[in-house]
């Protein structure tokens, strides 16, 4: 029993989520039982719901940096909230109403944490915020800062060493509008202890997915890819996992399809298009060069850097090549497909014995294909395989997190986010 455990504890959660594809929010309706080791998910429902065409574009425009106002800002928040309450009654229909929700919200902005913000030590700049005195943190009535505060010395309006993710869809409206208690702004708190808020899943993932003697890899491929390293379940095994942003999933390609195919498209069904095309190695090499690849975790990232000015440089490049848009989808597939399995080979301990794959980008059966040639015998199936949703995972999760927030257990993975310690995840909103 954790300290903060309630006596009533809600079984059936409804997760939801709009990650960076912004191809419209997942819906789960799930059964829940157990905590960690025994815990249990039954899903009962699960949908993809699109968002209206305008607000999908406003939400595009706004993650690739449109200046919008705060009006504005205001305006897309709750249209986003009530698309995804909406999301919320619907999955329950046919279906004994839900007594929680979890929701991620829409990311419209995630800067990663400075190094050293986390667990890695104490950087330069972080050090003025980690030497701040528990009881002083604020500055005094007068607007000084109060004994070790974050007065104008500690405080810059220039850069800040914390890395802060925006999501968007207010849960107090959410919780308002479905009657139903709503947890949300899941990544808060671990960003303010140092960690970069994300990847979050990998602790659900450890304990739905873990196996008793095989090591696996979780790799979901949404617009970002991200992996959850998890050992055989013995020993001090979550301490071991390992968990990281590998970078862009299907985000580059599904850019690069609406661009080639002028609006036509907008994405590369089971990867047809891009297996018509040759991929350009020398190509493929030099974009591993990139910063970000380079990187030891814990790291995340986001269509900040893997967005429209990245593809921009991408398609550039490939100008020089000479490559028609096969070959660019050919390639940036191949993209995908290196980075993932360059990380693995860079940055675990050991080498799965199998890897199981989620999200959309494990239907793209091109980059499926490219990533079991890179992994040679390493068998790449997906979560579905084992019984789990590999469309569903994610919504899954967020309903997991919320039910841990309403018994007390806290969310994220320390090896995973980088922050110095576990932390209760999301604020709840009572209805
Ligand atoms: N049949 C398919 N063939 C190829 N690609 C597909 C297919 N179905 C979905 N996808 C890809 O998957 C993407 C959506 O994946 P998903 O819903 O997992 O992303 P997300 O949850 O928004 O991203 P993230 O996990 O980064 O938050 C689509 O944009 C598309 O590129
Ligand atoms: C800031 C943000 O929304 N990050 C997403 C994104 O999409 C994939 C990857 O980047 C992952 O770090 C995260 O999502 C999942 C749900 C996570 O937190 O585990």
């Amino acid at each position: 029993m954790y300290p903060n455990e309630k006596a009533a504890i809600p079984t059936r959660v409804i997760g939801l989520i709009s990650g960076t594809s912004v191809d419209g929010i997942d819906a789960a309706l799930v059964e829940i039982s157990g905590q960690e080791l025994d815990l249990k998910i039954e899903l009962l429902a699960g949908e993809t719901y699109p968002y209206p065409d305008e607000l999908r574009e406003r939400i595009l425009a706004l993650c690739a940096g449109a200046a919008i106002s705060m009006a504005e800002l205001a305006l897309i928040d709750d249209a986003i909230a009530f698309s995804f309450a909406q999301a919320a009654q619907n999955i329950q229909s046919g279906h004994q109403a839900a007594n929680l929700i979890g929701s991620h919200g829409q990311t419209v902005y995630h800067r990663p944490p400075k190094k050293n913000a986390g667990t890695q030590g104490r950087g330069e700049e972080v050090g003025v915020l980690a030497v701040v005195p528990v009881e002083s943190k604020l500055p005094n009535p007068k607007g000084n800062a109060g004994t070790g505060g974050y007065g104008e010395k500690n405080l810059h309006l220039s850069h800040s060493p914390l890395g802060y993710s925006l999501q968007l869809g207010r849960g107090a409206l959410i919780a308002h509008l479905t009657g139903i208690t709503t947890v949300s702004n899941f990544r808060a708190a671990d960003i303010a202890i140092g960690g970069h808020g994300a990847p979050l899943v990998p602790r659900v993932d450890a304990y739905l997915l873990s196996h008793p003697q095989e090591g696996r890899c979780i790799q979901n491929i949404g617009g970002i890819g991200n992996v959850a390293y998890i050992p055989p379940r013995h020993g001090d095994w979550l301490s071991k996992i390992r968990a990281w942003d590998t970078g862009p999933g299907n985000s580059l390609l599904d850019l690069a399809v609406q661009h080639l195919s002028a609006g036509a498209k907008t994405y590369d069904e089971n990867g047809n298009w891009a297996a018509s095309g040759t991929p350009c190695y020398p190509l493929v090499e030099e974009w591993l060069k990139q910063e970000y690849f380079h990187l030891p975790p814990p790291k995340s990232t986001g269509r900040e850097l893997f967005g429209v000015t990245y593809l921009e440089q991408c398609l550039q490049d490939a100008q020089a090549y000479q490559l028609n848009s096969a070959d660019i989808l050919a390639t940036l597939t191949e993209l995908t497909a290196a980075s993932i399995a360059h990380s693995y080979q860079t940055f675990l301990p050991e080498m799965p014995q199998r890897v199981l794959l989620c999200g959309g980008g494990s239907r793209n059966l091109y980059l499926k294909q490219r990533l079991q040639l890179l992994l040679a015998s390493i068998p790449v199936l997906t979560t579905d395989e084992v019984g789990l949703s590999a469309d569903f995972k994610e919504a899954i999760a967020f309903a997991v997190l919320a039910y841990w927030r309403h018994l007390g257990i806290p969310g994220n993975l320390p090896t995973a986010t980088g922050a110095p310690g576990e932390v209760l995840l999301g604020e709840i909103h009572q209805c």
